[in-house]
């Protein structure tokens, strides 16, 4: 794991009775304990770690790191064992700040975006932007590493032991700048806690994830803890204020003595004046500290504008010349799955796919393609299992309100009957067609294409796989854009 063994006290931790063995590893799954290695008990949502530290002891743990629950359900095993028992308050933050001191080097320069939507294509856009100024750059998140250094990730915000693993890998490879995604899972289990920030940037909040967070405010707190507790004092904080939360969070950041970069369409110090769409892109104009520029943005979608001047903003708060950030903006590309154009049928009609899987994704990225389209627009839309249900209606309803032919299928069915999950949706689309078959949705989305007509596929961007129960199925949207045209054109336009 790191370059040498440190004891407990070198990872700023005290054990009980005065131990403190060599560790040789860390690990936050039972399963994973090997001699000498720090085991985190953590307390989970299903059930206790404290459970599995019978089984952490006996693959040879030297140290349980728990909370006061945690050494109390493994009070036993705990007593006749030599192994160093710390008890911590917050043993997820303790874990994040261990991880940390284990693998001693992050890239130097560090930012991390949370918002509801927009994670990806902001934290993407930042690393485009250092890579163009010439610095080494990567960016974390739901698409994997991407960038100067390459590694898949199995989660948007990986668990600290993960996460640090992979920036000091990363630093080992020379990335001097990091752009990482903070999910509302990922801050409320502090798992970025350890993370050395220089700026963190917001996006928005809107509705998702309703299954994890007990209440709004709740979800609110989780991303707000991005400012208020996990970017140091002297951080900069670049929040889009024409969000409705906007104002709230740069009060927090405030609070914190941060220094904020406001971005929006109004009144910002960032400020997007005018924007002129075309079907390859965009020209916008912008204002910076009494300064106008126009830019072209290679970029479809009005909104992604927005995620672009945000991760300007990153830039500059991260310590880069306005200038230079606005000189590199035209060569920024498509983030993969976000308003990415999959084919064109003969008749000149597009199918875009996108990560759209909220009911404001779903809107703006209508609401994106509504200026490009003289003919009808039709979206394919579905929810994933196992995730928050109070938005499937809600997607629905953004689907019927804006597009003219809605067609309801299946995105991630998991342990869900994908014909429920369809039924709820179809409850804020009433008129909408269901077809549970997604490749047969994409070819009959594809199909009822004439000219001057577009089709957005929503809900599953750069995926590979349908989840159904516990198995992955291949599926690629883009690829099945494709195969529809190809099917029903004879080749790709
Ligand atoms: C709901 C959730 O976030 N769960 C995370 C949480 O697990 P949990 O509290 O549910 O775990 P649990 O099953 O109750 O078990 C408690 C503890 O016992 C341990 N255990 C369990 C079994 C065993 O044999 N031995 C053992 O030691 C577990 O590792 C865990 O630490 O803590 C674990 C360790 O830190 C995480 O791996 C796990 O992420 C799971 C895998 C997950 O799927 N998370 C998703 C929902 C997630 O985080 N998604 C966000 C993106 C959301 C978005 O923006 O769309 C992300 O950042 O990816
Ligand atoms: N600034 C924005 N405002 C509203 N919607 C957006 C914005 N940016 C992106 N979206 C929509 O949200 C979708 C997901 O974008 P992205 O992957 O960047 O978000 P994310 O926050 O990383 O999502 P996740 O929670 O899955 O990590 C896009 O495909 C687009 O439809
Ligand atoms: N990060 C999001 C992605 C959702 C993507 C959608 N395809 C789905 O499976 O619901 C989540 O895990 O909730
Ligand atoms: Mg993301």
């Amino acid at each position: 794991m790191a370059a040498q063994a440190k004891t407990v006290s070198d990872l700023g931790l005290t054990a009980l009775q005065g131990k403190n063995p060599e560790i040789t590893g860390l690990a936050v799954d039972s399963r994973d304990v090997k001699d000498g290695y720090l085991f985190a008990a953590l307390p989970g949502t299903q059930v206790h770690g404290a459970t599995f530290i019978q089984f952490a002891l006996r693959m040879g743990a030297a140290a349980v790191m728990t909370d006061a629950e945690g050494a109390r359900i493994a009070e036993a095993e705990l007593a006749t064992s030599d192994a160093a028992l710390i008890i911590c308050e917050d043993p997820r933050q303790a874990l994040a700040y261990t991880a940390a001191l284990w693998f001693e080097h992050q890239p130097p320069v560090m930012a991390a975006v949370t918002g509801t939507n927009g994670k990806t294509s902001v934290s993407t856009f930042l690393r485009m932007i250092w890579q163009a100024m010439g610095l080494p750059a990567v960016n974390l998140g739901t698409t994997g590493v991407e960038g100067d250094f390459e590694a898949p990730l199995m989660h948007t915000t990986p668990e600290p032991i993960t996460l640090h693993r992979t920036l000091a890998a990363a630093h080992a490879e020379g990335i001097d700048y990091a752009a990482m995604e903070a999910s509302s899972h990922g801050l409320a289990q502090r798992r970025l806690d350890g993370v050395q920030l220089t700026a963190a940037g917001f996006t928005n909040f809107t509705q998702d994830h309703l299954d994890y967070h007990a209440t709004f405010d709740e979800y609110f707190d989780a991303k707000a803890a991005l400012f208020d507790r996990v970017l140091p004092e002297d951080g900069v904080a670049v929040i889009n204020t024409d969000d409705m939360r906007g104002p709230d969070m740069a009060a927090i950041a405030r609070g914190r003595g941060q220094a904020v970069i406001t971005v929006g369409r109004e009144g910002a110090d960032l400020c997007l004046l005018s924007q002129r769409l075309d079907n390859a892109g965009q020209d916008i104009r912008f204002s910076f500290r009494d300064e106008t520029y126009q830019v072209r943005l290679n970029l479809i979608g009005g909104f992604q504008a927005d995620n672009v001047l945000l991760a300007s903003g990153l830039a500059i708060g991260c310590g880069a010349d306005p200038m230079r950030v606005f000189e590199v903006l035209h060569t920024l590309t498509t983030v993969r799955g976000r308003m990415q154009l999959a084919a064109t049928r003969r008749n000149g009609a597009p199918v875009f796919v996108d990560y759209s899987h909220t009911p404001d994704a779903v809107e703006t990225a209508l609401k994106a393609m509504r200026p490009h389209v003289m003919g009808k627009l039709v979206v394919i839309v579905g929810a994933g299992g196992d995730r928050d249900p109070i938005k499937r209606p809600l997607m629905g309803k953004a689907a019927q309100e804006n597009a003219d032919v809605v067609f309801v299928t299946d995105d991630n069915p998991r342990s869900e009957d994908p014909g429920t999950i369809r039924a709820a949706v179809l409850e804020g689309a009433p008129e909408a067609i269901e077809v549970g078959d997604r490749a047969e949705a994409i070819l009959r989305g594809v199909d009822a294409l004439g000219p001057g007509d577009a089709l957005l596929i929503a809900g599953k961007g750069h995926e590979t796989g349908q989840i159904v129960g516990d198995d992955v199925l291949p599926f690629d949207d883009v690829e099945q854009a494709s195969v529809a045209v190809m099917a029903l054109d004879g080749d790709l336009a």
